[in-house]
Formats: C-alpha cells, structure tokens, sequence
C-alpha cells in the first residue's frame, strides 16, 4: 500500500509516467503533487500491473485510477475503433458514478477520438466507459444535485448510504448520523465525506438507551467513538453522541477503517463548547408543536399520511434486518414512540410488530384514515372512483361481498358523519376538543420532556449542533429512503418529521432557520 512520503509528496511530473497533455490537465484542475495513493499507484497501472486498493477516504483514489486508465488509452498503438470500449469503470450508485465521470472528462477529452460515457440504469446500477467518440448519451455530471445543496456557507443535507460511500462534496464540517448505517462497515465510509484530503471535520452518531454496546463493538472494529459531553455533567445525555474528529488522512496509514478517527471529547472543540453554550439556552418546547403539526398535516392529505406509514414500515424493516442484531433489537425498540414521532393516524399491521414495545406512548387518531383525502383534488377524484368500482365490484361479487361493501360503506359513511357533526360544532368548541384530543396524546407521549432526562438533552444537544455547524450531512436510516428521506434538500418539516425517532432525540429542535432550503 501506499508508503509513507519521508521527502514530502512527489509531483505528477516525476512520476515519469503522465503524458504532458495529462501533466497539462491535472494542472488546469489545480492538482500538481500527488497523493500517497496516487504516488504508489499510478506508476504500478501505467506498467499494466494489476492493483488492488485499499485507502482512506478522500485520499484520491479517483485520480488514481483514471490517470493511468486515459494514459493507458493514449498510448494505444492503433486507436480504438467506432462504437468499441476502451475501458469500463463501474460504480456503486449512479451519484458516484456521475461524479466519477465528471472527474474523467476533462482527462479523457485530451486524448484524441476518445469520449467519456455515463450509464446509469435502475437506481444502482452504473457505469463509466471511456470509449472512441460518437454520438454521446451524457447525462449530469460533478457539482449538480446534491452536491450543489452544500456549496452555501451553511446548508444541510438529509441523505442515505447512498450518498455514504465515493461521493466528494466540498467542506463537510460535520457529518451527523441519526440511525448508526444497517451495515456497520458503512459508518466508516459515512464519515468519509468529511475530513477528505487533509482536511479536519467530525462526526457525530446517535444511539438510544440500549445502543451502547455499539461504540464498543465499533472499538473493536478500530473505530475508536467518543461519548461527548457536551451537557453539563450532573445533565449529561445516558447514552452521550459518540463523536470523532477524523482529521488528516495522508497521515494515516491507508486503510478502510477510519484509523483517522480519533478519540476526542468533542466539547474540547469550538463548536462543541458552543453547543455546550447554546444547550442550556435551548428549549424543547417546540417538540410537541412539531408532533401536533405532522399528524394534523396527515389527517388532511392523505398522501401525507401514507408518507408516514410507508416511512415507518421501512423504518422497522430496516432495524429489523441490522446486521448487528444484537445491538439493535426490534423487540427493544419503542414502537409507539416512533409512530407517534412520524404522525401516524394508525399502527400500520405488520407481522414484525405483535408485541409492540412503548404503545402507551401512541394514540390513534380520532379519524379514520379511510376519510381522509388526497389534497390533489384530481388523485382524490380518482380514488373516490377507484372507491367506487372497488364496491360495485364487491356486490357483483354476491351478496355476502355486497354485504361486507355495503357494511364498508356504512362504517365510511359514520366517520364522514362524525366528522361533519364535528365540523358543525362552533368552531371554539371544535378547537377544544381537537385540543383536548391532541394534549392527551401529546402529554403521554412527551410527558419526559418536562424532566431533565437523557432524551431532552439528546434533542437539545442535536438542534444546537445543527444550528451551530454551517455544513452538514445527516445520515438517516438506509430503509427510510422512501418517501420522506430523499437525496437531496428536503423541507424542514420532513426532516423533523424524519429524525422524530421519538425515543432518542424526538424532534429537532429548531426552527428552518439553520437551514438552506
Ligand atoms: N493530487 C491531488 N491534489 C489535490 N487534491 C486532490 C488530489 N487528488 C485528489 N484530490 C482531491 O481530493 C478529494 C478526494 O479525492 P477522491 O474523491 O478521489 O477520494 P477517494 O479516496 O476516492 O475517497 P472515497 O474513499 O471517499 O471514495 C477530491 O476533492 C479530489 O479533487
């Protein structure tokens, strides 16, 4: 692998193998030193040795491959012809490989005849070929989507593992995992994207009561995790962020496993002693707001409320399938907590849930979600159809499935009733009683929050860390990438509904302010 440098980092020039046209493009792009990677490699690829590699993050590792890859196409005696393939570079996600192909580009353009294709299909599988130039398919490229969110002096971004592993998006300061990754080998690639080349940065992970056993599990991985502090002691979070600075990769020997990541008790840092400053100030009244909001946003639009159910679904069938099962446990898991935090009306029936833990902490709605419509006018038009035939279909069928359509119909039309009578209410009234209706979830469920327990200060400390750090990505859960967690900027009430993983931090905190939507 890569040996230390003990005369500092060679020049691309020296390395006696880079064409002056690819001297000339790594210039343009501002790359004139190599990277130890780079150095013990490019020499081996270029001499048609077969090389396997296995680097820190942000160590560049791009440029290794495809500097030898272009200069292995340039020198061809006889150049390629049409329509044949010069090299084939695959990648995990699409994102990835749109990032790798506009890296080549600007390479593969310095050599005559020769085009950079990007192929992307499904949502996973990708390609980059380098072939003879034709007609392109080019699509995308470095620096659009999500990339683009974080170029702002502060700006969040809400992604999955798909964004954990390749992608380099400038200045990270710090990367924040809600949910530890289902795969522990990704937590280290998620904590890559900050700290790249050099650079510093930290990471923060969450884990609920019952979780802690991950940090050491990740110790014996040789991931070494902090429990911060950044609460006054007497205060202080039972299970605390486990947090790492991960600084300086060229220093480290290469390797996946984030030897970088050290040890350190974030409230040393600036940021920490500021989020330290600021939690005190930080109230988490704003947390039953924020509950009271999404379930109402999910009583009148439907498309809202199969969000939610379609997300805590996932959500459970990504815990369940964790591959540290020990760790986390579904069965240990508070269920009610989590569906009261994403808004849900109902418990979705799932075979995985027959003894649900924390049910107290759910109250169903008083509607019934049958009657709650879709706000787009023409979908709910369609499903009232849909509806429709659905019966007629029913009683076609005979009369014991006209009856079961008939008692549907019935039991649909009581809940439009009651809903009507409710409406007719004076409106004062009707408020209070919605009120009354909400407070009683609300206080059983947020009744913690009024003591000084570990949950508030997980809450707190998260508002704060994302309202003090103006770059951040957020991992959530790989299986929540459904409906609610996208790549990308999402608004702030789907990010607070998303992280609303009740039992740890239920809610952030904070208004949009912190971010650039
Ligand atoms: N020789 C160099 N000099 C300066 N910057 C470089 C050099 N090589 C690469 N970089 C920059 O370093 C960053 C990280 O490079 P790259 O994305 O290739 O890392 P990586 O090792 O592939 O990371 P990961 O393991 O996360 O995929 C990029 O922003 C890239 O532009």
């Amino acid at each position: 692998m890569a040996p230390r440098q003990a005369k500092g980092p060679k020049k691309f020039s020296e390395l006696g193998c880079v064409s002056e046209q690819t001297l000339a493009v790594l210039t343009s792009q501002g790359f004139l030193t190599t990277t130890p990677v780079q150095e013990a490699t490019i020499p081996l690829f270029c001499g048609h040795k077969d090389v396997a590699v296995d680097a820190c993050t942000g160590s560049g590792k791009t440029l290794a491959f495809i500097v030898p890859v272009v200069e292995r196409l340039r020198r061809l005696e006889e150049p390629l012809k049409a329509q044949q393939v010069g090299a084939i570079i695959i990648s995990p996600t699409r994102e990835l490989a749109k990032q790798i192909h506009g890296v080549a580009e600007p390479f593969v353009a310095s050599v005559p005849h020769l085009t950079a294709m990007l192929l992307v299909g499904g949502t996973n599988g990708v390609g980059c070929c380098p072939q003879r130039r034709r007609h392109q398919q080019r699509r995308g490229g470095r620096g659009d989507g999500e990339a683009g969110a974080v170029h702002g002096a502060r700006g969040a971004l809400l992604c999955t593992d798909l964004a954990a592993r390749g992608l380099d998006i400038p200045d990270v300061h710090w990367i924040v995992q809600i949910d530890p990754p289902q795969d522990p080998s990704a937590f280290v690639h998620r904590v890559g994207r900050t700290a790249r080349m050099g650079r510093a940065g930290s990471a923060l992970v969450f884990l609920l009561p019952g979780e802690e056993s991950y940090v050491e599990f990740l110790r014996l991985r040789k991931v070494p995790l902090s429990e911060g502090t950044p609460l006054p002691p007497t205060e202080g979070p039972a299970v605390a962020p486990a947090a790492a600075d991960a600084a300086d990769a060229d220093d480290d020997p290469p390797t996946t496993a984030p030897a970088k990541a050290r040890s350190s008790n974030p409230a040393s840092t600036s940021a920490a002693a500021a989020v330290a400053a600021d939690a005190a100030a930080c109230t988490s009244t704003s947390t039953p707001d924020v509950l009271r909001a999404l379930r109402s946003a999910a009583e009148r639009d439907r498309d809202v409320m199969e969000k939610a159910a379609k997300a805590f679904v996932t959500y459970i069938r990504g815990y369940k399938e964790h591959h540290c099962k020990f760790i986390f446990r579904l069965q240990d898991l508070n269920i009610g907590r989590l569906a009261s935090g994403l808004g849900l009306l109902r418990l979705p029936k799932m075979p995985d849930l027959k003894r649900p833990a924390g049910m107290e902490h759910f109250i169903p709605s008083r509607l019934d979600p049958a009657t709650v419509p879709y706000k787009d006018k023409a979908r709910e038009k369609q499903r009232q159809q849909a509806l429709l035939v659905r019966q007629q279909e029913a009683a076609a069928r005979g009369s014991a499935g006209a009856k079961s359509a008939l008692a549907e119909r019935r039991k649909a039309q009581a809940a439009i009733d009651a809903a009507q009578a409710e409406a007719r209410l004076p409106a004062a009234k009707r408020r209070k009683l919605q009120q009354i209706d909400e407070d009683a979830s609300l206080n059983s469920e947020y009744s913690h929050s009024r003591d000084p327990s570990p949950r508030r200060h997980r809450r707190r400390t998260i508002a704060v860390v994302a309202q003090q750090l103006p770059t951040l990505l957020f991992f959530g859960s790989d299986q929540t990438r459904g409906p609610i967690v996208r790549q990308g900027v999402v608004s702030s009430a789907f990010i607070l509904g998303t992280l609303d993983r009740a039992e740890g931090f239920g809610g952030i905190d904070t208004k949009a302010k912190w971010l650039k939507l």
